[in-house]
């Protein structure tokens, strides 16, 4: 099963903190038969707690769906949009960190999945810097042909020396935030590249990466492309290979954002349910400790 079912349903109401005072996981659970006898869980966003108080998040109410080979939750479109709090936050870190920052261009690195291209372009917008996406440019760079068709006709290390090649491009330019290919970080040349600026690992564990993958399906990403068998557990396969090969490159980066430890702070159990602007929140936060240090 190429795409898994997963639905959501957002509703207009806020939650009030007191309503759910006294909840030891600051998350409200439902629990809910479905026909074909699976268990839906329906996790609800709550609030976050900040330095300038708290705020509400609006709930969200997502359908995942367990079954054998992991649960389908990938949080609809609609619930990428940032709330208002949230865009406070955001506008106000990315004012504290301009002095900082001072220009230098971010780059994100991390597994595929792990959201370097979507919370880039969050994060790009906030500070008023550039996006780009080293696929994208690798993919202009050969003439328009797809990641996929590029690693088929001419090859990994063809694809890797563009990727190179970009990334040395990208790093005489100022002010932009760059989504890296999730393979960039195992070439010290790359990190070269890199240290003119400040690389960010979005550290996101494999299974959701896996849930996410399964979700849109494998095409486009020729290292995890398979023709059949059960997609969820040979991209979990592929992905933890992969892992296992890059983990260390990708701990060389000067700052690591991992969603677990955001889900853990604010008392969320899926980081499913963290919306790229909370990660992008996160990631300003920790650019920002680093770079006091
Ligand atoms: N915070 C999030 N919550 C749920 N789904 C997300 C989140 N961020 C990204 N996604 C989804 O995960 C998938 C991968 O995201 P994205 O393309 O941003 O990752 P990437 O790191 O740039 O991937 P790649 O390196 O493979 O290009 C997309 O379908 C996207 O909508
Ligand atoms: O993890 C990887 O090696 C890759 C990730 C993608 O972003 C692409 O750069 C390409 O599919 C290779």
């Amino acid at each position: 099963m190429e795409a898994k079912v997963s639905q959501g349903l957002q509703l207009s109401r806020w939650i009030d903190q007191e309503k759910i005072a006294g909840k030891p996981s600051r998350s409200l659970r439902f629990f809910q038969k479905c026909g074909d006898q699976r268990l839906f869980r329906i996790p609800a966003s709550c609030h976050l707690l900040t330095k300038k108080g708290r705020f509400h998040r609006p709930l969200v109410l997502k359908v995942s769906c367990s079954s054998e080979n992991g649960s389908a939750s990938l949080l609809e479109p609609e619930s990428f949009l940032a709330t208002d709090d949230e865009s406070e936050i955001i506008k106000n870190k990315s004012e504290e960190i301009e002095p900082y920052l001072n220009g230098r261009c971010i780059y994100l690195v991390g597994m595929m999945g792990s959201g370097k291209t979507t919370v880039g372009k969050v994060l790009s917008e906030a500070l008023g810097y550039s996006f780009y996406d080293c696929d994208t440019l690798i993919e202009e760079a050969v003439g328009g042909s797809t990641v996929a068709d590029i690693f088929k006709l001419y090859g990994e290390t063809f694809f890797r020396d563009n990727e190179t090649q970009v990334l040395q491009k990208l790093s005489l330019m100022h002010s932009l935030v760059v989504s890296t290919g999730g393979g960039a970080v195992v070439r010290p040349m790359n990190w070269r590249h890199m240290q003119k600026g400040i690389s960010v690992w979005l550290d996101v564990p494999l299974e959701a990466l896996a849930r996410r993958i399964t979700a849109v399906g494998t095409n486009s990403r020729p290292l995890l492309h398979h023709e059949s068998g059960d997609a969820y557990s040979k991209t979990m396969m592929r992905l933890s290979t992969l892992f296992e090969e890059r983990g260390e490159a990708y701990a060389n980066a000067d700052v690591r954002v991992s969603l677990e430890n955001i889900a853990a702070k604010l008392g969320f159990e899926d980081v499913c349910n963290l919306t790229p602007t909370v990660i992008a929140i996160e990631v300003l936060s920790q650019i920002v400790n680093f770079l006091k240090k």
